[in-house]
């Protein structure tokens, strides 16, 4: 098996994923599947920080469009982030896997504060670090959070493993002429006002040069190959 090709990385998993074929919440098997992905990485020898979004309980801009005061639904959203993150602990942990989660917002009796420099010994310790409660700020995403916090621990590649295979010229969700890009500078990205990932997100990557890929969350195996060096989904590269 070839040795990985990356020390340290920060794995952003869609919330939504995690509803698999149900319509809200967590759905276990797909849980632990994304778990025993995680696992493997952490098994092939790669320090792994994750951020898990909230999709698939709130958002706090759908709670505003019906009628929330719009920080408060991004509160909740934040919260929300928090229990996948609890759910992804308990899954890699039931697999062996140590995890810790750490959530920007301040809950101390269910799990330890943001510190950067706690989460970086956890990371060198081998222990999955799951980054809750997005930034902690209310009007950003959890993209923007795992850009930020990719940045913050030094890690090597950004991962945002999505429902899609990558990033296309539109949304192949419901755009089926969508043309799939297996290379992508971020300026392309943001001329064209591609969706796949928040604008603060990119531009955090771009001016930092934090490497980004794409991919697709329910490829089996694919993470695995991934970090030993196969080119999968869509890599964001410097440039106009
Ligand atoms: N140009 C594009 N290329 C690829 N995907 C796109 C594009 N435009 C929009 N998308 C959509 O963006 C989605 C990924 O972004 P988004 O952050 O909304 O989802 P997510 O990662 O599932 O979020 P959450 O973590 O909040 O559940 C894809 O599932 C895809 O349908
Ligand atoms: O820094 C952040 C991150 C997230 N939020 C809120 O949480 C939800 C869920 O995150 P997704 O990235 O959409 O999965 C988001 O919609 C925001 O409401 C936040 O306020 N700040």
């Amino acid at each position: 098996m070839p040795a990985p090709v990356y020390r340290r990385i920060l794995l952003k998993l869609s919330g939504e994923a995690l509803m698999g074929a149900g319509a809200h919440g967590i759905d276990p098997d797909v849980l632990d599947r994304f778990a025993a992905d995680v696992r493997e990485l952490v098994g092939a020898g790669v320090q792994v920080g994750l951020v898990i979004g909230g999709g698939n309980l709130f958002r706090g801009a759908g709670l505003a469009a019906r009628g929330m005061d719009r920080v408060t639904g991004d509160h909740m959203g934040m919260l929300a982030t928090l229990m996948n993150a609890l759910a992804m602990q308990d899954a890699l942990e039931r697999l062996g896997a140590p995890a810790r989660v750490m959530s920007a917002l301040s809950v101390e009796r269910v799990c330890e504060d943001y510190v950067r420099r706690d989460a970086m010994r956890h990371l060198e310790k081998g222990r999955v670090v799951i980054f809750a409660a997005g930034t902690g700020n209310p009007f950003f995403t959890t993209d923007t959070a795992a850009s930020l916090r990719a940045i913050e621990v030094g890690a090597e590649l950004l991962i945002k493993a999505t429902k899609v295979d990558g990033i296309y010229s539109a949304d192949p969700m419901t755009d089926p002429g969508a043309t799939f890009y297996p290379r992508i500078s971020y300026g392309q990205a943001l001329r064209e006002g591609l969706k796949v990932m928040d604008t603060t997100a990119i531009v955090l990557c771009r001016d930092h040069g934090m490497p980004l890929r794409v991919m697709n969350i329910n490829a089996s195996g694919a993470l695995l190959r991934l970090i030993r060096g196969e080119d999968i989904g869509s890599l964001v590269v410097s440039g106009n």
